[in-house]
């Protein structure tokens, strides 16, 4: 599939995000809700810490934040969102219309939103004709391949596999590897994201052919990686003393 009949970025724009993709990692910046991590020097630090390992670019929530991270980093490869709870819809990334202008105003190279076709304010089409309008890259956070058809169609140019697992029942463990497949084998620029935690995960992801892998909690959320330490030890404390057998 070409870019060639859809309205996405043009084509120098991408082949530009193109050469800076080489690690092939973004990493999300998004500390964990109301924690202590959760305040906007933090994120410019984990932004700058993450560009000095050897990430890509980097996925910060709230205009303010990106802005503060472009500040910093001008150089950056910048995926903007904004999170709300909203009343009448389960839609929680970039919903609006006022959140995709703010991105761009921020400095955004990529505004990404969610892509599912569930009830929201805004349809997914007006805003990623917004996102375009403002010459940004369009990224759609999907759940399943048909909302990757229609976002696609609609002009994103990145498809993310962000929302698999996201919209009802249990979450599970494992990254959505199959999604993944399907999509990177339809789609030039497909994003792998949700629960790649591993080293070797992502290297699977870019083994079926993601385009480049988002990593949050793995690397930006401390509570919740302490929490998978802690636990592991917790289990292990108790079960000690049989296994020890003294
Ligand atoms: C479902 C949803 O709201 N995902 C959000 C999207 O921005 C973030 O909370 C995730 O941290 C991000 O997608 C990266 O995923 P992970 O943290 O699993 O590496």
């Amino acid at each position: 599939m070409t870019d060639k009949k859809t309205e996405h970025a043009n084509t120098s724009q991408l082949r530009a995000i193109d050469t800076r993709i080489r690690s092939g990692l973004i990493v999300s910046c998004q500390p964990v809700d109301h924690g202590p991590m959760d305040n906007d020097q933090t994120v410019v630090q984990l932004a700058q810490a993450a560009l000095a390992g050897g990430a890509d670019g980097v996925r910060i929530e709230g205009a303010m934040r990106v802005a503060a991270v472009r500040h910093t980093a001008p150089q950056a490869l910048i995926i903007g969102i904004v999170k709300r709870d909203l009343e009448n819809s389960p839609v929680r990334i970039s919903p609006l219309r006022e959140d995709v202008m703010a991105l761009a105003k921020a400095g955004a190279d990529i505004i990404a939103v969610d892509a599912t076709r569930r009830p929201r304010p805004v349809p997914v089409l007006d805003l990623i004709g917004m996102i375009n309008g403002y010459g940004k890259i369009a990224m759609a956070d999907c759940s399943c391949a048909q909302d990757a058809a229609a976002a696609y169609a609609a002009g994103a140019a990145i498809i993310g596999t962000t929302l698999s697992g996201y919209t009802g029942g249990p979450v599970p463990q494992e990254p959505d590897y199959t999604l993944l497949r399907q999509l990177a084998g339809t789609y030039p620029r497909v994003m792998a994201e949700g629960r790649f935690n591993t080293p070797a995960q992502c290297t699977r992801a870019r083994t079926l052919g993601a385009w480049a892998v988002t990593v949050g909690t793995a690397i930006t959320r401390t509570e919740v990686v302490t929490g998978w330490f802690s636990q592991a030890l917790g289990v292990s404390a108790e079960l000690a003393p049989e296994q020890a057998g003294t």
